[in-house]
């Protein structure tokens, strides 16, 4: 449904996107997670035709974002970070405005009533708060039943309950087969949402995988603590290949390590004579995959 394909974009001197490719398919929730200047932004505006890649080419259901603006506008919502209405225009006015838009708009008073703005129809844009001016711009982005969304940073500044209310908006949308396109900072949003995930670094994507198996991948995929009565040699676990990571942390021992990690240890242990108490296992987090992915350490800067 979106195909983004060797993407460069810079901003002045500034490159945001220096060369993302990636796929969405038809009915898909594809993340972008990465950090802060990543380019995130600014491969979807590219994707959404608000900004003219300097090379690359996006397509949503085989249209070019900047020459079929028209058909573009009719099957892809936006909801873009921060996105600014005239501060005199009421919650009201702006969604019978964007519905005269549309053939077949979406009633907007279920809309009003799902992310909770009812009694807010009468408000002018300047007079909502951060959240409020947020839910409305995610109903704006869905009043012409798109096919396709882009929400970039939906949850952000949203109180837990609204929260909750924009995810089942999306799975929602997802469970009509539409397909989404979501950008954002919650390591917990990407894992309940989201089919797959692309991480973006420095304008690049440094991996793009389901949840599970990036956390699978993860140096950190399986973490195995444990108390122990005996001396443990630390350094026989520290060398073994599937181990990437052991620490003291209050008493007990914590060894990470990838799939399949924790056998090894339990063996290892068993090598050693020690018998572990108060064991263990948990999988590890996408937070752990994604730092291993994004920042300083990556591979090719280590290079560099
Ligand atoms: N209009 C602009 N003019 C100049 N530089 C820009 C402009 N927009 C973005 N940039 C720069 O391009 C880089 C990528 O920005 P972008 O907004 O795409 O990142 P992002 O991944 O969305 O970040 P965030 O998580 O902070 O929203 C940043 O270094 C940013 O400063």
């Amino acid at each position: 449904m979106i195909s983004i394909s060797h993407l460069r974009k810079a901003h002045g001197s500034k490159i945001a996107v220096d060369d993302v490719s990636f796929e969405v398919a038809e009915g898909e929730v594809l993340g972008v997670l990465g950090p802060n200047g990543a380019g995130k932004t600014t491969t979807v505006e590219c994707v959404a035709g608000l900004r003219v890649p300097d090379a690359g080419t996006v397509r949503v259901a085989g249209l070019d974002p900047l020459v079929d603006r028209d058909a573009l506008t009719r099957l892809l919502g936006v909801q873009l970070q921060e996105s600014r209405l005239q501060p005199k225009i009421t919650v009201g006015e702006a969604l019978r405005l964007w519905s005269a838009l549309y053939d077949d708009p979406v009633p907007w008073g279920g809309l009003l009533e799902r992310l909770d703005l009812v009694d807010k129809a009468d408000t002018t844009f300047r007079d909502l708060s951060g959240g409020q001016q947020q839910r409305l711009s995610i109903a704006l982005a869905l009043i012409g039943r798109p096919r396709a969304v882009i929400l970039d940073e939906l949850s952000t500044g949203l109180d837990p309950r609204a929260r909750r209310e924009v995810w089942q908006i999306v799975r929602d949308l997802r469970a009509d087969g539409v397909t989404v396109l979501l950008v954002t900072h919650s390591m917990e949003e990407a894992q309940q949402l989201c089919d797959r995930i692309a991480i973006i670094d420095a304008g690049r994507v440094r991996a793009l995988d389901t949840p599970d198996a990036l956390i699978a991948g993860a140096a950190a995929a399986t973490v195995t603590s444990f108390t122990a009565d005996d001396a443990v040699d630390l350094e026989a676990l520290r060398a073994m290949p599937s181990v990437s990571a052991v620490r003291a942390d209050n008493g007990r021992i914590v060894v990470e390590g990838r799939d399949g990690a924790a056998l090894a240890v339990l063996e290892g242990l068993r090598r050693q004579n020690v018998v572990p108490a108060a064991l263990r296992v948990v999988d590890g987090t996408l937070d752990t995959a994604y730092l291993q992915l994004t920042g300083p350490s990556t591979p090719e800067e280590s290079r560099a």
